[in-house]
């Protein structure tokens, strides 16, 4: 199959106001494709709209307008399809409490219409490593079990494509790890993994595509190599042999030094080449005991295109 996993064509959500609350546009018509197999991050401020997204795929929230299509099946024509196609691990701890975790999995293969034979929670309950709580009571799991409960009901009716809203918000580095080792399985086995996270260290260690939504609209969608490629500023840090008499002076570099005597320069590596910011050091007189240079990683390209100033030179039309 070479066609997206999702697409979206300028969908839109109005919530109606309520107590006299004015409406409110979450989605401003998205335009969107996920492509099949990849591992796609969908980012955003508190408020972008993600949640309300996540929500229309799963068929929890109705659109207003535009069109969604969930692996080549229009939700509107064919919602059966499209539903099945999608397997959804929600934010909320949201457990019957008097489920044991096999009669949670087996209970929502029922709702997908999973025939017996078909069903695996042996399977799945070992994935998620709660085989040995199959028959505990939902209320007795801790967060973090009830955690991976929820990665497995979202599994029961095999789906292509799995969407895992905010997974590692507040949870132990153990449980992460557990969580992203099997993300990164199901992937591999060809499943398309859609994830919203505050972390955009994981979103970077993650995702091969990222989304950034910014009040109801994508202000950028691409690779993350690209996202990343696209913010050229730089920082060089040096540390001296010796005090230092002045700071290198080039164009195009902005010199300070810090509490420690080391010497930091910004600049931007379309403009000027690390040879150059060397020569100006050189040029100074400094003689280098130890140099780093730092670039750019995703929090700085996500600020870049949310911040809410006008000055804000990234943030231009979605690619
Ligand atoms: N049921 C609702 N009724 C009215 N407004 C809503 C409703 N749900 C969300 N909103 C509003 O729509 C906008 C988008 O909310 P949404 O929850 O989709 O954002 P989000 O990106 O998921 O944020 P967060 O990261 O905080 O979960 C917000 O302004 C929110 O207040």
């Amino acid at each position: 199959m070479t066609q997206d996993a999702i697409r979206l064509k300028g969908l839109t959500k109005t919530y109606r106001g309520t107590r006299g609350q004015p409406a409110k546009q979450a989605l401003k018509g998205i335009d969107l494709s996920v492509p099949c197999g990849s591992v796609f991050g969908l980012l955003g401020p508190n408020g972008a709209g993600k949640s309300t997204l996540i929500n229309i795929l799963a068929g929890l929230v109705t659109k207003t307008t535009g069109q969604v299509t969930i692996w080549g099946f229009d939700q509107d024509l064919n919602p059966r399809q499209s539903r099945a196609a999608i397997g959804v691990m929600p934010q909320e701890l949201n457990l019957d409490p008097f489920f044991t975790p096999r009669a949670a999995l087996e209970v929502q293969a029922g709702l997908y219409g999973v025939p017996a034979s078909q069903r695996r929670s042996d399977e799945i309950l070992a994935m998620i490593g709660l085989t040995d709580k199959a028959q505990s009571y939902a209320r007795s799991l801790s967060g973090g079990m009830r955690r991976r409960l929820l990665l497995g009901k979202a599994l029961v009716h095999h789906p292509h494509i799995l969407v895992l809203d905010e997974p590692t918000a507040g949870v132990d580095i153990e449980l992460r790890q557990m969580l992203w080792n099997n993300v990164r399985r199901l992937n591999q086995q060809g499943m398309t993994i859609i994830l919203t996270t505050h972390y955009l260290e994981e979103a970077q260690e993650m995702c091969d595509e990222i989304a950034i939504i910014d009040q109801g609209a994508v202000v950028a969608r691409d690779s993350t190599a690209n996202l990343l490629g696209r913010l050229d500023a730089r920082t060089m840090v040096i540390h001296p042999e010796g005090p230092v008499a002045a700071l290198p002076q080039a164009q195009g570099i902005t010199a300070s030094q810090r509490e420690d005597g080391a010497v930091v320069l910004r600049y931007h590596s379309r403009q000027t080449s690390a040879d150059q910011v060397l020569s100006a050091v050189q040029a100074a007189a400094i003689t280098i005991r130890d140099v780093k240079t730092e670039e750019a990683d995703l929090e700085d390209v996500f600020l870049a295109l949310t911040r809410p100033h006008a000055d804000n030179p990234e943030r231009g039309a979605p690619s």
